[in-house]
């Protein structure tokens, strides 16, 4: 008889599907009413019993069918002619998560500290103590590490939910190795006291582990971030050309790689704001012109240039968690020749989460919002820089793109032709009392039936680094996730891997990269449900419409699966 990791007993049944009996103790040690806890633990093995789900020792294959509707809109006849078509993939995921780490640019910031610092306690399960008492490490916040997918339902009809990060093998953040860069020389226990985001006798349990940490050295290019940023650079590669910045970086790289015996390497880039880069002809728009652009020491090469193409050049996937347009077309055709995974922009945590959610909302049910105002303020280095108008541009283009989707969705509600769109204002204050405990004040003023107006106002208060640092965790697993899928359509025998640019990650994202020509999507189900539905596709499981037909109709005894 197999245990869970909650001392439950588990009873296997004909379908293999466990069925858990808590009568167990959690972590925290109190009693778990049965009734109150009926899930599957992440300790369980999902089985999918069909044809179409193939497991072999190497690999999980799955066959699905993907539909998909194409549409020819006659403008002048003012019709739709819909094509239903259908494309037959097959999936392969290799079972064996691979050895990773990640190399944070920043690391001695606020979410790189935040981040390194949490997976440290919930690894070494430490706990702390405050005044509501003792307190225990989580991942809340993270998609991999505390949602679930509902999957269908049992015998009894009783939902049935897995823990999302067992639809497939992933990779657990307690094993993620942690590297990286700052221009500033603080250990990881001193830039955990100065982000001031643990409690003290947490940060106090962390010190001896955090201490230890000491980012490497890295490029600083001044006109790129904030003046006001000047005084941290002390911990900078010994000045020389962009060149020589490019291969240092890159055997960091190689030496991360090899010191810890990894399998894969994630560069994430979660240094300050840049300010914009041009994109023009001769500078960065094809990989040549990049990688000449680098050679020449053209001053518009940033910092975060020189990191994407080190990571692309060293087969690393690079991830960009800030608002900058780093992934410039020639980054991406690099990326694309080198068949590298890249994604970006800038962690989608909080106040543009929300209206990821609140905009889908309003438009979905046919309110027509006027305006949005999105007013925040906070007290980090992050706003410290910010502060910077050309750094504070960058923020300001990808928390306002967010809406756009959702608004160019409805004509009903916004015409077209007069490119009509809500008034939508982004202010971002540097007060450094707060710290990194940001205030964010939002107002949604929308129309209503028969002209009636409805106006939400919403504040919100949180340490922003504990909002961002899940999202690592996330972009982070999902990267190495994704390094192990491959698939083939039903007009090729060559499996090949996602398009590099990885516009699955867009959940995470506020200003999503996407391949070229492809659409921009922010609404935040929407991208949620392209994550669990490919996973499912690639588990073989049929993804969740919602529509629980078996509660609506007679449900026919099932037909045999086939393609
Ligand atoms: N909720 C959030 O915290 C959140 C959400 C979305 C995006 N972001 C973005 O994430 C980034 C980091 O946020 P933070 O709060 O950790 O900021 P932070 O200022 O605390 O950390 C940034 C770190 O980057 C370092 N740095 C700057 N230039 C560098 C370079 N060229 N090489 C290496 N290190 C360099 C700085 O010394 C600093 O330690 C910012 O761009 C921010 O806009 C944060
Ligand atoms: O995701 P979100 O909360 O809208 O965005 C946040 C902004 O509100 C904040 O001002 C900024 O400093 C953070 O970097 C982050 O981008």
């Amino acid at each position: 008889m197999a245990t869970n990791g909650h001392n439950g007993l588990v009873k296997q049944n004909s379908k293999s599907t466990a069925i858990v009996e808590v009568n167990s103790l959690r972590e925290d040690n109190q009693h778990v009413n049965p009734a109150d806890h009926y899930g599957v633990t992440s300790d369980y093995s999902i089985h999918v019993d069909s044809n179409n789900t193939i497991y072999s020792n190497e690999y999980i294959e799955s066959k699905y069918m993907y539909e998909m509707n194409h549409c020819e809109v006659d403008h002048r006849a003012q019709r739709v002619e819909i094509v239903p078509r259908k494309y037959q993939y097959n999936f392969r995921t290799q079972r064996q998560v691979q050895r990773t780490g990640v190399m944070l640019v920043g690391w001695a910031g606020n979410n790189g500290s935040t981040f390194t610092g949490a997976t440290i306690a919930n690894r070494e399960k430490i706990t702390w103590m405050r005044k509501e008492g003792e307190q225990f490490p989580n991942y809340y916040g993270s998609l991999t590490q505390s949602t679930t997918i509902r999957i269908g339902s049992d015998n009894e009809g009783k939902e049935v939910h897995i823990p999302f990060n067992t639809i497939l093998p992933m990779l657990h953040p307690n094993d993620i190795v942690i590297g990286g860069w700052d221009i500033n020389s603080a250990n990881l226990y001193e830039a955990m006291k100065r982000a001031y985001v643990f409690d003290y006798e947490l940060q106090e349990k962390l010190k001896p582990k955090m201490a230890e940490l000491k980012p490497l050295p890295s490029i600083y290019y001044p006109d790129f971030i904030a003046a006001n940023q000047e005084d941290r650079a002390d911990n900078l590669i010994p000045k020389g050309t962009k060149q020589q910045d490019l291969e240092h970086i890159r055997n960091d790289i190689r030496t991360f790689k090899k010191n810890n015996n990894l399998d894969k390497v994630i560069v994430l880039w979660t240094a300050n704001t840049e300010r914009y880069v041009d994109v023009r002809q001769g500078l960065n728009q094809t990989s040549d012109e990049i990688l000449q652009s680098i050679a020449a020491n053209e001053d518009e090469v940033s910092p975060s240039n020189i990191f994407a193409c080190a990571a692309i050049l060293e087969g690393c996937p690079y991830i960009n968690g800030s608002p900058q347009n780093t992934l410039v077309p020639g980054i991406i055709e690099l990326a694309s020749k080198h068949s590298v995974f890249i994604g970006g922009d800038d962690f989608k945590s909080g106040q543009t989460k929300l209206k990821s959610v609140l905009a889908d909302f309003l438009v979905s049910a046919g309110l027509k919002i006027e305006s949005i105002v999105s007013y925040n303020h906070l007290g980090n280095n992050d706003g410290k820089n910010l502060s910077a108008p050309q750094q504070f541009r960058s923020k300001e283009i990808s928390k306002s793109n967010v809406v756009d989707d959702m608004v160019g969705a409805n004509h009903l509600l916004y015409n077209k032709k007069k490119n009509e769109h809500p008034d939508h204002v982004v202010v971002i204050k540097y007060v450094p009392f707060v710290k990194d405990s940001k205030r964010a004040m939002d107002e949604y003023i929308s129309s209503i039936f028969m002209n009636g107006l409805n106006t939400i106002a919403i504040h919100n208060t949180c340490e922003d680094s504990l909002l961002a640092s899940p999202l690592i965790i996330d972009l982070v697993i999902l990267t190495e996730l994704l390094t192990r899928i491959t698939y083939k359509t039903h007009d090729s025998e060559q499996y090949q891997s996602f398009e590099p640019v990885l516009s699955i990650l867009s959940y995470l994202l506020k200003a999503p990269v996407v391949p070229p020509g492809t659409p921009v999507i922010n609404a935040l189900f929407k991208q949620h449900r392209c994550i669990t539905n490919i996973l499912s596709a690639c588990a073989g499981i049929a993804m969740d419409t919602d529509m629980l037909l078996e509660h609506k109709t007679n449900l026919p005894k099932p037909m045999k699966l086939q393609f």
